[in-house]
C-alpha cells in the first residue's frame, strides 16, 4: 500500500476546514469525500482494500493517500465511516478498544439503518457522533457529485450536535431531514423497499415481456414506468390505475393464469404479481378507491390455498379489516337498486362506472334517463379527496350526481398553466365510479363548447380584488362556464368548495342575480394531514416545494389563533404576514383579511367573522388557501 504524505492544505481553503479521513472508499465514501473536498475540506487519507476502491480513490480523490484504518483515524478531524452496515458496530468497538478515537473528533457514518448508538464506543472516548444518510443511489463516479445537490439526507445526532450534521449536509448541497434514532430501521427499510425492490420488479416485467416477444423491453417500459413513478411520488395512491383499482377480477385472473404458465424460470414473477396485487387491492380498499364487493372478488382470485383463509379472516397490514365494516353498505345498496342508472340492469357486485358523455346532445339523452333530483359538482379534473368530499355532499342531497370535468380555457390568462394543467379522465372516472356518481360530463376539446361567446357574464366588482386582481378575466371565465353548465344540467343543487372562496361567493351572486333557481352548497376545505389544502396543483410541487407550501396553511392558522385570542384585524394580518415572511422560497401574491361576503378589507374595529385569504407562488406553482377567523375585538 502506498503511503505518501498527508495532503497539504490548499490555498484559499476556508479557515473552518476539516481534515477528513475516509474509512471505506466505496461508492458513497469516495463521492462524499470528494464533495467535502470540493467545498474546502482537506481529505487526509482513505482506506481502500480492493483494486476498485483504489481506482476510485485515484479517480475521485486524486492525491489522497491510501492508508491503514488506524492511521486514517489518527490523522482525521472528521472520520467518515462508509463501510457495510454489518461491519460498522465491530469496527467502531474495535477502534475504541485500541484507544484510537480522539476527544472532539467528528465521527460520521452513512449507514441508513443506524442512528448514532452504533457509534457509542467512539462517543464514550469523547468523539462527536453523527449519522447522515443520503437517500440516493451512487455509481461511484464523478457523475454522482451533481446528484448530491438537493438530495435529501437523513440526519440523526444528539440535540446539541445536530446542527453540525445539518451543516455538513448543507455544505455539500444536500437537504437535511432529521430522523429520530428509533425511526432509522423503518426509515431505511422503507427506502430499500421502494428503491431496491423496484429494481427487482422492473427486471421481472422485462423478463415477462421478453417471453411475449419484445426484444427491448426496457425501452418499451421506460415511458410508462416513468409516468407511473412520477404519479406515485407526486399524487400517491390516488394515481393508481389498472385492473385492480377498476375491480376487474377477470383480467387479474387471466394475468395469473398467463404468468403461471411461463414455467419454472419465471415462477417468481407470478408469485410477486400475486403478492403485490393483493397488497394493491387492500390499499385500494383502505383508501376508498375500491368498494367491498369487487375487493372481495379480487382477493378470492388472488388467494392461493394457504393464504385464502388469512385474507378473509385477518386484519391486513394496511389496517383494513376484512370483511370491511362497511360491507353491504350504502354503495352496495345503491348498486343493487333495480332500474338504477340510465336504464342499465343492476350489477350487484361491480362498481358501477358512471356514464361518460362528451357532447351536449349526449348529455341531454343521459339526463333524460335520470328521473328524480340531481346534484352537480363542477371540476377541472385531476380529482383528489377534496373533490370527492364535494361528490359525497352532492350524493347526500339528491338522488343522482352529475360531475363535470372540463379545463375551461376562458378562466386561464396568458402565461398561466392551461396547457400544463393535469388531465387524466380515465383516472377521474375510476374514482367517481366508487362514489356512486351517475353521470360525468367531460366536453371534448373538439366540441366548439366555449369558443368566442358573444354574450358574456360580467362578474361585477368582487371579481376585481384578490384572485381577480392577479388573474384579470378569471372570474368572468369561471362564471361563463358555471352559468352554461348549470343551464345544461339544470341541477337542484350545485356543490362548490370553500377552497375557492371568492369563486363560491361569486357563484352565489350569479345564481341570486340571474334567478337561476339552484341551491348552491359550500363545502369546507379538505386538507392533507399536515394542513396543506388539497389542490390539483399540488401535483406540480417537488418534495422541497411541498414542504415549503405548508407555510400557507401555517400562516392562516397563526392568524386564526391570533383572532381567537382577541387580536384586532391588524394584529391578525401581522401575525400571518410574519409567518409568510419567515419562509424561504414562498413568494406571496396577497394576504388579506376581508369580509366573507363582500371581499372588502376589514377595518381595524371589525368584529365577527372575517376571511383570511392567501395566494403565493411556491417555485412556479401558484397556490391559494383561506380560513375563516372570528374577530372578538377584545384585545386593545
Ligand atoms: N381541498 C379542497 N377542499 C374542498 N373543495 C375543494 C378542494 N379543492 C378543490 N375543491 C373544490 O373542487 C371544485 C373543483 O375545483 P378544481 O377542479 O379547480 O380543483 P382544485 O384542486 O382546486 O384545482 P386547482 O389546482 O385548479 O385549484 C371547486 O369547487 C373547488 O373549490
Ligand atoms: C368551477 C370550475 C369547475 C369552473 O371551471 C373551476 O373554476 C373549478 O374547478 O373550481
Ligand atoms: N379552482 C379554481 C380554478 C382555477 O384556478 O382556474
Amino acid at each position: 500500500m502506498s503511503n505518501p504524505p498527508t495532503e497539504p492544505a490548499r490555498p484559499g481553503a476556508r479557515p473552518g476546514r476539516l481534515g477528513v479521513g475516509v474509512v471505506g472508499a466505496g461508492r458513497v465514501g469516495a463521492v462524499l469525500a470528494s464533495a467535502l473536498r470540493s467545498v474546502g475540506h482537506a481529505v487526509v487519507g482513505a482506506t481502500a482494500v480492493s483494486a476498485e476502491s483504489r481506482d476510485r480513490v485515484e479517480a475521485l480523490l486524486p492525491g489522497v493517500p491510501v492508508l491503514e484504518i488506524e492511521e486514517v483515524v489518527e490523522r482525521a478531524e472528521l472520520v467518515l465511516l462508509t463501510v457495510p452496515d454489518d461491519v460498522l458496530a465491530d469496527l467502531v468497538r474495535g477502534l475504541a478498544e485500541l484507544g484510537r478515537w480522539q476527544p472532539g473528533q467528528l465521527v460520521v457514518h452513512t449507514s441508513g439503518r443506524y442512528g448514532t448508538e452504533v457509534l457509542a464506543p467512539a462517543r464514550a472516548a469523547g468523539a462527536i457522533t453523527l449519522a447522515i444518510h443520503p437517500a440516493m443511489t451512487f455509481t461511484g463516479t464523478s457523475l454522482d457529485i451533481s446528484r448530491l445537490t438537493g438530495c435529501p439526507f437523513a440526519v440523526t445526532a444528539a440535540g446539541p450536535v445536530l446542527p453540525i450534521a445539518q451543516a455538513l449536509v448543507v455544505e455539500i448541497g444536500g437537504e437535511p431531514v432529521v430522523v429520530a434514532e428509533e425511526d432509522r430501521p423503518v426509515y431505511h427499510a422503507a427506502l430499500a423497499h421502494g428503491a431496491n425492490h423496484l429494481v427487482t420488479l422492473v427486471a421481472q416485467a422485462e423478463r415477462a415481456l421478453r417471453t411475449a416477444g419484445l426484444d427491448e423491453p426496457g425501452t418499451y417500459l421506460a415511458p410508462l414506468l416513468s409516468a407511473a413513478l412520477d404519479g406515485a411520488v407526486r399524487g400517491g395512491e390516488q394515481g393508481l390505475t389498472g385492473p385492480v383499482v377498476r375491480g376487474d377480477a377477470g383480467t387479474v385472473e387471466a394475468h395469473l393464469a398467463a404468468l403461471g404458465g411461463l414455467g419454472e424460470e419465471l415462477a417468481d414473477v407470478a408469485d410477486t404479481y400475486r403478492h403485490l396485487a393483493r397488497a394493491t387491492t387492500r390499499r385500494a380498499l383502505a383508501t376508498g378507491r375500491l368498494s367491498d364487493a369487487p375487493a372481495a372478488r379480487l382477493l378470492d382470485v388472488l388467494a392461493d390455498g394457504a393464504s385464502a383463509a388469512d385474507e378473509r379472516a385477518g386484519t391486513t397490514a394496511a389496517g383494513a379489516a376484512w370483511p370491511p365494516a362497511a360491507a353491504g353498505g350504502a354503495r352496495a345498496a345503491a348498486a343493487t337498486t333495480p332500474g338504477d342508472r340510465a336504464g342499465r340492469a343492476p350489477e350487484p357486485a361491480t362498481p358501477l362506472e358512471p356514464v361518460v358523455v362528451r357532447t351536449r346532445a349526449e348529455l341531454r339523452g343521459a339526463l333524460a334517463a335520470l328521473p328524480g333530483t340531481r346534484a352537480l359538482v363542477m371540476t377541472m379534473g385531476a380529482l383528489h379527496e377534496g373533490h370527492l368530499t364535494l361528490v359525497r355532499e352532492a350524493r347526500s342531497r339528491a338522488e343522482h350526481v352529475v360531475v363535470s370535468v372540463y379545463v375551461n380555457p376562458l378562466q386561464f390568462g396568458p402565461g398561466e398553466d392551461f396547457e400544463a394543467y393535469p388531465r387524466d379522465l380515465d383516472a377521474d372516472v375510476a374514482l367517481l365510479a366508487h362514489e356512486g356518481v351517475d353521470l360525468v360530463f367531460a366536453p371534448s376539446d373538439d366540441e366548439a363548447y366555449v369558443a368566442e361567446p358573444l354574450v358574456r357574464v360580467d362578474p361585477g366588482p368582487v371579481a376585481g380584488v384578490l384572485e381577480g386582481r392577479t388573474r384579470p378575466g378569471h372570474f368572468a371565465g369561471v362564471l361563463q362556464i358555471v352559468a352554461k353548465v348549470l343551464n345544461l344540467v339544470r341541477p337542484d343543487v350545485a356543490v362548490f368548495g370553500q377552497k375557492d372562496a371568492q369563486q363560491l361567493a361569486l357563484v352565489r351572486t350569479l345564481v341570486r342575480d340571474l334567478d337561476l333557481g339552484v341551491e348552491i352548497v359550500g363545502v369546507p376545505i379538505r386538507r392533507e394531514d399536515d394542513g396543506l389544502a388539497m389542490s390539483s396543483r399540488n401535483a406540480y410541487l417537488s418534495p422541497g416545494e411541498r414542504r415549503r407550501a405548508l407555510t400557507l396553511s401555517r400562516a392562516l392558522a397563526a392568524g386564526r389563533d391570533a383572532a381567537a385570542a382577541g387580536g384586532t384585524a391588524a394584529q391578525v394580518r401581522r401575525v400571518s404576514e410574519e409567518v409568510l415572511a419567515a419562509a424561504d422560497g414562498v413568494e406571496v401574491d396577497y394576504l388579506a383579511l376581508v369580509d366573507p361576503d363582500t371581499f372588502l378589507p376589514l377595518d381595524e374595529r371589525a368584529t365577527g367573522p372575517g376571511l383570511l385569504a392567501v395566494a403565493a407562488w411556491v417555485g412556479t406553482t401558484r397556490l391559494i388557501d383561506n380560513m375563516t377567523v372570528d374577530l372578538q375585538g377584545t384585545r386593545p
